[in-house]
């Protein structure tokens, strides 16, 4: 489980307000789509959620706990170009975080263990499509091919959170669509949280549970860097009725389970409907 506060956070470079007054409570399971003019501070709320910045103001707690003041592997991050190790085979990319974060001198792991990482690697290269090109090197892939790696890379550390950042901008319409289908699955598979900037509003509202817009809400035309931007406005997204379909679900085959068993002779409601089937209608 894993929610995300944001309790009145402010961003400030010396006298440039970026973002004042950001408060933004995230259930667990959450796909949170930032959107937003350009400029306006979207990455900065990432930086932020990823500890390479610090808040002015205000504070971020995961669940309940004061965000950690350095980026940690449970905070896993992919950009719109990932900067994969070019001279590190596709297998040996995904192994690399875990031999770093396990043997720190080394960076290498040997033996069982590095049996075991290869394994666990070659799974998740299956997973992302990515388990025939194992051996080859990331010239040799093409940008959909490069940001499923990334996946990879990051997926392999099991983040509590995924941030997105414009991960599908520089992919054509095609592989962006199965990149979405992938992201999709991979976010309900892992049960995590993913917060993801874009340009692309359909984008957004495709594949979110909440899609926050984030802008200035104040402007001083003498002084363009005194207000910063914040939430604006903050929509519950298609999505979300999937996620909450399967709590949705699970208490429907509870009910279920009951009505069945509380009574097996009187289950028909007027007009011949069974109780099982009214709830799945309503
Ligand atoms: N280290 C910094 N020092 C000063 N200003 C900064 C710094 N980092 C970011 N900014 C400013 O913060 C503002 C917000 O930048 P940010 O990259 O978060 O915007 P964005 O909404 O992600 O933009 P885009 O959609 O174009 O990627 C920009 O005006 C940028 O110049």
């Amino acid at each position: 489980m894993t929610t995300i506060i944001l309790d009145n956070v402010w961003k400030e470079y010396e006298d440039r307000v970026v973002l004042e007054r950001v408060n933004l409570a995230l259930d667990d399971h959450e796909f949170l789509v930032i959107i937003g003019p350009s400029g306006v501070g979207k990455t900065t709320l990432l930086r932020l959620l990823l500890s390479q910045e610090q808040p002015s103001r205000g504070r971020i707690l995961i669940d309940g706990e004061p965000i950690a003041s350095e980026p940690t592997a449970d905070r896993g991050v992919v950009f719109q170009r990932y900067s994969v190790f070019p001279h590190r085979t596709v297998l040996g990319n995904v192994m690399l975080g875990p031999q770093w974060a396990g043997a720190p001198i080394l960076g290498r792991f040997f033996g069982a263990r590095r049996r075991e990482l290869e394994s666990r690697a070659m799974a998740l290269l299956e997973r992302v499509g990515l388990a025939d090109s194992a051996r080859k090197y990331p010239a040799q892939l093409s940008g959909g091919m490069q940001q499923r790696l990334a996946l990879a890379q990051a997926l392999i550390m099991k983040p509590k959170v995924l941030l997105l950042d414009e991960p599908f901008g520089a992919l054509d319409p095609g592989t962006r669509k199965s990149m979405h289908q992938l992201v999709r699955e991979l976010w309900e598979e892992n049960a995590m949280t993913i917060v993801m900037v874009t340009h692309d509003l359909s984008e957004a509202f495709l594949l979110g549970t909440r899609v926050i817009a984030v802008d200035r809400p104040r402007n001083d035309p003498q002084a363009p860097e005194r207000f910063g931007a914040t939430i604006a406005s903050d929509f519950e997204a298609k999505f979300r009725s999937v996620r909450d379909s399967r709590r949705f679900e699970a208490e429907r085959e509870k009910l279920r389970l009951t009505l069945v068993s509380a009574d097996s002779t009187q289950n028909s409601l007027p007009g011949g409907i069974s109780p099982v089937r009214a709830l799945v209608k309503d």
